[in-house]
């Protein structure tokens, strides 16, 4: 690229974070895991079998602790310097857009239109952009809105450049945004009065039109031809379909925007879809061969584009490096809008995409996160960074390259383009409608057979965190990728509220990433064998770990419940020197997490909201992904996306814990329930034999032990209150019922032990 050599002025500084204290203090409770687990060892022909499993537990539990520590040690951010690129417009290279969207009800409409008009305003040259839209529902109602939206940009887009509006998502817009007439300085304007009123009423009437198409039933779409495509449509059995809503040519520049393209692929019931991955493969290739963008921009179709100069900022990453091996992608960070205030579903993942993703930034780069990531598409297209090992794929023969890309001939050229490693498009004008038959085919479902699809090029298959795996393979090539943090934040999405969505969401990551683990892109093999930096490996090793931690904390969680049942021990007493040993870790561990929460700006609340859902999601959503894993390595069954919900249903309150029947809410009601159970056997105990908690009977439990299992009841506090709440607000009895039959069995294996 030449951007960088020719002109001295730089695009980004790479600023190390200080992090002494952090550092010191994530080795202080190293030490004391440490510790923790010397004084097992040596104290472990006194007591039995509840040291050895409190000492497996805590191994694991250290052994996670210093991946945590890899992760966090190196932390750095990068500043961007866009005014430096602005001087250099010309020869910014085209971006491909791409939105996903699956399914009208979960994802309703109006929400994949606003991401789509803040992408189509962003402040970039509006010829070098495209918009893909995919609609794995192939649902008329999308469809419908979008070609409304694409009327309504005509207002917006030239809006939005005129008066430099900074949110380009209308609904947020409009909806912080005061009336004119009341505020601002440039009310003053008359001009910008009447426009904003005028924009706003055309923005209304879309919502109205959209919630009306949204409303009616599918055999009510328009009978015009534009519809006539959907009249055979069947949920997940159609041909492929892709529309042309918007073309931008030339003559329209002035008030122009970028070409915008619905693309719902082929689905037959028999054939495997895979998911998100499948959707993004079919966009490379349809706008491969329609605008053939040297780079992609992907974003879920809840992603708005929140800063309108993100597209600058990627660039400066991408090209700001001596080397494009320093920069294969560009990620942002997952940041939410209109979040929930302190957190109460612990998904907003604030202090851990600061400690975490921030300290992995360090290190080779980010993870690939599945949206508000800029990708260069001839890495997607398998091309290795220019090291002396790498396999080629830009030297492949013509028969070859069709092995890999599959049979269609305006494909294959445009990839042969890509990879001959040209970031200038040709400057011919497009006739996108040309393409419409090509790019059919290519949305088919027969397309990728005994093509490299999903297995070497493109999104890979075979876990439901595609986008881990596919970060996983680009930078098992070698390649570095940068992370992308501003101020306003470049994406805002939504994050799910209530107990079942927020859970299912963990639950689904939990899967993946044990699929992934368990798969063919391992990433100890990566290191192995392929070009995987090794801290980098343990950064993957360390969210690999999500699911495998259930097992040993479902262990740790009833260890005190089972020691006031067993009248046993877990932990030394507190008359003894060594109680120092948990009870500092406790204490600094907390502390040093909580502070974690300050320098983030959140508040103590946050913090225990976020603790006590670790908790709750740990034997919850990922003891679910663990056996959902487990299960479907051993081929028992197939895993699937459930997607997460993005409307919210007024009627509830929000912030409230909500409750289904799913069977992931049985463990934490059996928790609760077990230590209830224990605390008051523990109770009755102490009564009747008249002891002190301390003195326990020699080796019972003692202050530790109540200290524990009021810990974990403090932490599963919404399963407490669950069995006191009507309604969705409520543990359904059901689940109580399957709880009770697991809190008996528990008992009966340990009655004798018990009296
Ligand atoms: O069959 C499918 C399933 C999902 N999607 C799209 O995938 C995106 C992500 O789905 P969502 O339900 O919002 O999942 P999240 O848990 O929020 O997604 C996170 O985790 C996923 C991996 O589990 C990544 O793919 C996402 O990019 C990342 O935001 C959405 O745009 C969906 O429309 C499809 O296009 N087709
Ligand atoms: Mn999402």
């Amino acid at each position: 690229m030449p951007m960088s050599t020719r002109d001295s002025l730089p695009l980004q500084e790479r600023v190390p974070l200080n992090n002494t204290l952090q550092r010191a203090s994530d080795l202080i409770i190293l030490f004391h895991l440490i510790s923790l687990l010397y004084y097992r060892l040596i104290s472990l022909h006194f007591h039995g079998f509840v040291w050895l499993l409190s000492f497996i537990c805590e191994s694991w539990f250290t052994f996670v602790w210093i991946l945590y520590t890899n992760a966090k040690w190196n932390p750095v951010t990068y500043k961007t310097y866009p005014q430096n690129l602005l001087k250099r417009l010309d020869e910014l290279p085209a971006v491909d857009i791409f939105v996903t969207t699956a399914d009208p009800k979960l994802e309703p409409p109006i929400i994949t239109v606003n991401t789509v008009l803040s992408l189509l305003a962003v402040e970039y040259p509006v010829e070098k952009l495209a918009c893909y839209v995919s609609d794995d529902a192939a649902s008329p109602a999308t469809f419908y809105s979008l070609v409304q939206a694409s009327k309504f940009a005509k207002l917006w887009v030239p809006f939005c450049k005129k008066y430099d509006v900074r949110v380009r998502a209308p609904s947020v817009y409009f909806s912080t945004q005061c009336s004119p007439s009341v505020s601002s300085a440039r009310a003053l304007s008359s001009d910008f009065r009447n426009d904003w009123n005028h924009v706003k009423d055309e923005y209304e009437k879309l919502c109205q039109r959209i919630a009306n198409a949204c409303k009616e039933k599918h055999d009510d779409v328009p009978k015009t031809d534009e519809f006539a495509d959907f009249s055979d449509v069947e949920r997940g059995n159609h041909p492929s379909i892709v529309k042309v809503i918007w073309e931008n040519n030339k003559d329209a520049m002035e008030d122009g925007f970028p070409h915008l393209i619905y693309v719902p692929r082929e689905k037959r019931p028999r054939h495997s879809h895979h998911f998100k991955a499948g959707a993004m493969n079919v966009l490379t290739r349809v706008s491969g061969v329609m605008t053939n963008a040297p780079l992609m921009l992907n974003v879920d179709c809840d992603m708005f584009a929140n800063n309108p100069e993100v597209f600058l900022h990627g660039m400066c990453l991408l090209f700001g490096f001596s080397d494009e091996v320093h920069c294969g992608y560009v990620q942002t960070f997952q940041q939410f809008y209109g979040g929930l205030k302190d957190d109460p579903f612990g998904n907003q993942l604030v202090v851990l995409q600061y400690k975490i993703g921030l300290g992995i930034a360090g290190l080779q780069g980010p993870f690939y996160g599945g949206t508000g990531c800029f990708h260069r598409r001839k890495i997607i297209y398998g091309s290795p960074p220019n090291l002396p090992h790498a396999h080629r794929y830009d030297v492949l023969s013509y028969k070859e390259s069709k092995q890999v890309f599959g049979d269609c001939r305006e494909l294959l050229d445009s990839a042969a383009h890509i990879r001959s490693a040209n970031m200038k498009t040709s400057g011919k004008l497009i006739d996108l409608s040309a393409k419409i038959e090509a790019a059919k085919q290519l949305a088919s479902c027969t397309y990728e057979f005994n093509t490299s699809w999903g297995k070497e090029i493109g999104w890979l298959y075979g876990a439901v965190v595609e986008d881990l795996i596919t970060g996983l393979k680009i930078q098992s090539m070698g390649w570095e990728s940068k992370c992308m943090t501003l101020d306003p934040a470049p994406f805002l999405g939504i994050a799910p509220t209530g107990g079942p969505a927020s859970l299912t969401q963990y639950k689904r990551w939990a899967t993946g990433l044990l699929e992934f683990l368990l798969g063919p892109y391992n990433p100890l093999l990566a290191t192995i064998y392929k070009s995987l930096r090794f801290r980098q490996c343990l950064t993957y090793l360390l969210i690999n770990a999500w699911p495998l931690r259930s097992p040993f904390e479902l262990c740790y969680t009833l260890l005190p419940a089972y020691c006031f049942l067993t009248n046993t021990s877990f932990l030394p007493k507190a008359s003894e020197p060594a109680i120092m040993i948990p009870l500092g870790l406790m204490v600094i561990y907390n502390v040093a997490t909580l502070m974690e929460y300050f320098e983030c700006g959140l508040s103590v609340r946050a913090w225990w909201n976020n603790q006590r859902m670790q908790r709750i999601i740990v034997l919850t959503s990922w003891l679910f992904g663990f056996i959902g894993g487990v299960l479907k390595t051993m081929g028992l069954s197939e895993t699937i996306f459930e997607l997460t919900r993005k409307d919210q249903n007024s009627d509830i309150d929000p912030r409230r814990f909500t409750f289904d029947s799913s069977p992931m809410f049985v463990p934490g009601t059996a928790v609760v329930m077990v230590n209830v159970v224990a605390l008051v056997v523990g109770l009755v105990r102490m009564m009747v034999n008249g002891e002190d908690v301390e003195e326990g009977g020699g080796d019972g439990p003692g202050l530790g032990e109540l200290v524990c299992s009021l810990w974990v009841l403090l932490s599963f506090w919404p399963f407490v209150k669950g069995f006191f709440g009507r309604g969705c607000y409520g543990i359904p009895w059901v689940i109580v019922f399957k709880a009770a039959v697991l809190v008996l069995l528990f008992l009966q294996i340990f009655a004798k032990c018990m009296i």
